[in-house]
Formats: structure tokens, sequence, C-alpha cells
């Protein structure tokens, strides 16, 4: 039974704005222009989706929210502070590769970030055991990445972004590698950790059947260049389980983002 505090639903039209991109745009030195004039607000414990061909700046807009990649113009805001600018702790990210450190055990891995921050491992013997705990890798702490599938080496990835406690988790086509009954589990866990830990998530997808499944909201984007190309809203279906997929709110939705996507690709030149 899940408490009325650790539901999922999507967050109130009243939940303070975390992040605002204002013109946001990003123009790389050999003159691509990646993202061009992304204007979003974001709330405190929403889960968007960023859906988009490949090359429409899905990552490079990720990135730029992070603090990983400068701005060529416009502002983004975190939590009222430039990108990077702010407690680096608030903000977790998982990428399309688990990147753990192969000599390394589980629980060094998922230490990193706290070993970082300065932290003795003695000291953090709780931290990182509650972020095991939290994707089920609990009795794995002392196993290697090897020994590991690729489903559970991104679950340590996971534990890894979570372990300093962040408000924020920015997550890079996480489950693209992974096979679908994989990716569904993992769909399941991230809409479970997004409404126990409270967190706001974005989550960068080429599928669109995954965007819908978690999102409250799915950012269309479209290429060449890069920009939002639609906004949808998808405030219902909670708590979004298996039993989301089979519905006819799931179908209809999962129309709707299509039509928009396909709208974008009507838009572009193949060149490929
Ligand atoms: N460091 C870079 N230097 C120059 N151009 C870049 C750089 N990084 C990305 N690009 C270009 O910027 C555009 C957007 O790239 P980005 O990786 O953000 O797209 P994406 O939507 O995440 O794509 P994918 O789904 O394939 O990962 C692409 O045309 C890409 O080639």
């Amino acid at each position: 039974m899940v408490s009325e505090a650790t539901a999922q639903k999507a967050p109130a039209e009243d939940a303070p704005v975390l992040i605002r991109m204002d013109g946001a745009s990003k123009q790389f030195a050999n003159g691509t222009v990646a993202v061009r004039d992304m204007n979003l607000d974001i709330r405190e414990g929403e889960f968007i989706s960023f859906l988009g061909p490949s090359g429409c700046g899905k990552s490079t807009a990720l990135k730029m929210i992070a603090g990983l990649l400068s701005i060529s113009a416009g502002e983004i805001t975190v939590n009222g502070h430039p990108p990077g600018k702010g407690r680096e702790q608030d903000i977790g990210f998982v990428f399309q590769e688990a990147t753990l450190m192969p000599w390394a055990t589980v629980f060094d891995n998922v230490f990193l970030p706290l070993r970082m921050k300065g932290m003795k491992k003695k000291y953090a013997r709780d931290e990182v055991e509650e972020a095991l705990a939290s994707v089920g890798l609990s009795s794995f702490s002392g196993a290697y990445p090897r020994q590991l599938s690729g489903g559970m080496k991104m679950r340590v990835s996971i534990a890894r972004a979570l372990v300093t406690k962040p408000k924020l988790l920015l997550m890079d086509e996480p489950f693209a590698a992974l096979d679908e009954i994989t990716r569904f589990k993992l769909n399941n866990d991230v809409l479970e950790l997004w409404a126990r830990h409270g967190l706001t998530v974005i989550f960068v997808t080429h599928s669109v059947f995954e965007s819908v499944y978690l999102s409250n909201r799915v950012v269309v984007m479209a290429a060449r260049p890069g920009r939002v190309s639609r906004v949808v809203d998808l405030p219902g279906g909670y708590p979004r389980t298996e039993h989301y997929r089979t519905t006819p709110e799931y179908a209809e939705n999962c129309r709707i983002v299509s039509a928009a996507l396909e709208e974008t690709m009507d838009n572009v030149d193949i060149d490929h």
C-alpha cells in the first residue's frame, strides 16, 4: 500500500518552479546550433521527458541544466542559481552507460560522490547502504561490476546518483541499451524512487512509449536546429503500474505524443 506522501502523482499547478529555461541556446564552436531558444519552466516534483529524434539537442539541453555545458545565449536557473553554481549534491546525473569503475566494488562505486566531497568511508556506510537498498541491491555491495547484469549495473549507477540525496535527477537515455523486460522493470523502479524521494526528474528518451509511461509532461523536440516543438501534458493514469500500459488512456496518450513527434519529422530535411 502506497502512502499519500509517497504516492505517484503530478505536482500541483502552483508547485514552485525548480528549473527555468529562458531563451536558452547552445551553439558549439563548429557552428552547430544544438539548442535554440528553449523556454521551459519545470516545477518541483515533475517527471518530465525530453523526447525527439537523434540530434535534436536532448542531451545538450540536459547537460546545460546540469552545468556540464555552458550556455551560449539566454538563461537557465536551477533552484534560483545558474547551473552548476548551487549545491552540486542537489543534482544526480545518470548517463546512458553505467560508467562504473571496473576495479571497484559496488559499494565503492556508489561511495564515489561522497568520497569526492571528502567524506571518509566509515562515515558513509549508512548513506551508501540506503542508496543500494533503494535500488534493491543490498546484497551485492561487495560484488564487482563484471559480476552484474546490464540492468543491475544501471541500478548501481542510479544508486550512485541518489547517494547524495539530490532533489533533481537527470537521466540521459539510461535504459536505451537494455532489453525490454529489464527496461519495463527499471521504469517502474524509477517511478517508485521519484515518488518515494519526492524527486524532480528529467528523462531523455527516443521512445514515445517510455516517455508516456513515465512522465507528467513530454517535451517534444525537433532537430536542425534543436528546439522545443510541442509540450504535451499527461497528468493522469497514476499510479502508473504495468496495468497502465494496457489502458485506453495510455494508448491514446501514445497516439497524441506520436503525432506530435511525427510533426517534428515532417519539418526536417532528410539528409541521412
Ligand atoms: N561537442 C559537440 N560539438 C559539436 N557538435 C555537437 C557536440 N555535441 C553535440 N553536438 C551536435 O549537437 C546536436 C545535438 O546533439 P545532442 O547529442 O544534444 O542530440 P540528442 O537529441 O541528444 O541526440 P541523440 O538522441 O542521438 O543522443 C547534434 O547535431 C550533435 O551532432
